[in-house]
């Protein structure tokens, strides 16, 4: 393929309730979507960023800069483009790997469509159907949090993940054991406790959850070694997992027993397979986390889930968990379970009346 250009856009689409998590609080999800244009199919990508850098080094705007700037135009070295060659095009340029990602997965779509394949056949998806959870934010009481969990456990969904924060971690968690009984739970930190919390994390064992997601900082592998040794609630990681070498790295550490999956967080779905590959051949294993994705990133996101590896639900919700209305026909859980799309590519694409309201920035880049 030869990419002749991409068309980079910015949409501002309202949650349908606020989200909040150890790092702060969203009302509205600002992505950017990438549209590669080739001598022989479109694409789509979605970057996973957020409007600041709070989850992670990257923003929305910065990674437009960084791919109209340096990512894109890189890719007019490459004659006959296809998704393999994206990340060794872009490797001279450091970081960014959610901006990365989104570009990869654009011309990953648009390769694949003018195959005729399938996301999820090219990745190796081996089942139809993927099991769903849900993550639940933090709430202004427990009351409200009870009501959310019902809410989520009467839609289907078939793990619960609360997100936790100094001051709000060991009351939530046993208020929703002590009223659902033994559902599947788990907890996401984001980063925001410390070594010297190993005592206070214990209090957490006691409720047999799932797993215990990225307490510590996302570059503090040693210290989530020491604390896997001191409770005995598994220990997840997600922002420290950057590569199928960081991976590695963790799981030979000792500093994690599962890995949450996030393809813009690693560059891109190859790497994001490679990841699943490491985990599998150590008997560890994976579940695919979120980004608020609009339907172009929850789509990947499911054919990704449909991997062997994939033992857990993941954060792949329906659409309706953040949005009213999705920019693609919108992703239902039926049973627990998001149906793998089947047609070409991500299998689906932007409904252009409802891309077009919600859309506040577009800017073509020549190639
Ligand atoms: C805005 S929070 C995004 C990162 C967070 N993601 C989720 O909690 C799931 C979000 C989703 O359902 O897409 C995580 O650390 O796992
Ligand atoms: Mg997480």
């Amino acid at each position: 393929m030869k990419v002749t250009g991409v068309e980079l856009r910015t949409v501002k689409v309202p949650l349908v309730s606020p989200f909040r998590t150890s790092f702060g609080t969203e009302t509205v999800r600002e992505a950017l979507l990438l549209r590669v244009v080739t001598d022989e199919a479109e694409g789509w990508g979605e970057c996973g960023a957020g409007t600041a850098p709070r989850y992670s080094s990257e923003y929305t705007h910065a990674a437009a800069d960084v791919l109209s700037r340096f990512l894109v135009p890189a890719l007019a070295g490459v004659p006959n483009l296809d998704a393999h060659q994206v990340a060794p095009a872009l490797a001279p340029f450091k970081g960014h790997r959610m901006a990365k990602a989104a570009l990869e997965m654009a011309v990953l779509d648009a390769d694949l469509r003018a195959r005729g394949v399938c996301l999820g056949h090219a990745l190796g998806a081996v089942r139809d159907t993927v099991p769903c959870g849900v993550s639940v934010g933090i709430t202004e009481s427990i009351p409200a949090l009870l009501d959310a969990v019902a809410g989520y456990l009467e839609a289907g969904y078939l793990r619960i993940k609360l997100k936790i924060e100094p001051g709000w971690d060991v009351e939530p968690v046993r208020a929703v054991r002590e009223r659902f009984g033994d559902i599947m739970l788990q907890v996401d930190a984001n980063t925001a406790y410390r070594r010297g919390d190993a005592r206070h994390l214990a209090r957490l064992d006691p409720f047999d959850l799932l797993l215990l997601e990225q307490p510590l900082a996302e570059d503090d592998l040693l210290g989530h070694a020491e604390l896997a040794a001191r409770i005995t609630t598994p220990i997840c990681l997600d922002e420290s997992i950057v590569s199928a070498r960081a991976a590695a790295d963790a799981l030979a550490l000792g500093a994690c027993r599962v890995v949450n999956i996030k393809p813009g967080r690693v560059g891109g779905y190859l790497e994001a397979r490679r990841i699943h590959d490491v985990c599998a051949a150590h008997g560890v294993p994976v579940w695919c986390g979120g980004m608020l994705e609009t339907g172009l990133g929850r789509a990947a996101n499911v054919a990704l889930a449909a991997l062997p590896g994939f033992l857990l639900p993941g954060d792949t919700s329906a659409s309706d968990r953040y949005y009213r209305t999705d920019i693609t026909p919108p992703f239902h859980l039926v049973d627990g379970h998001l149906a793998v799309p089947t047609t070409p590519g991500l299998g689906v694409t932007p409904i252009p009346e409802v891309l077009d309201a919600v859309t506040t920035t577009k800017t073509w880049v020549s190639v």
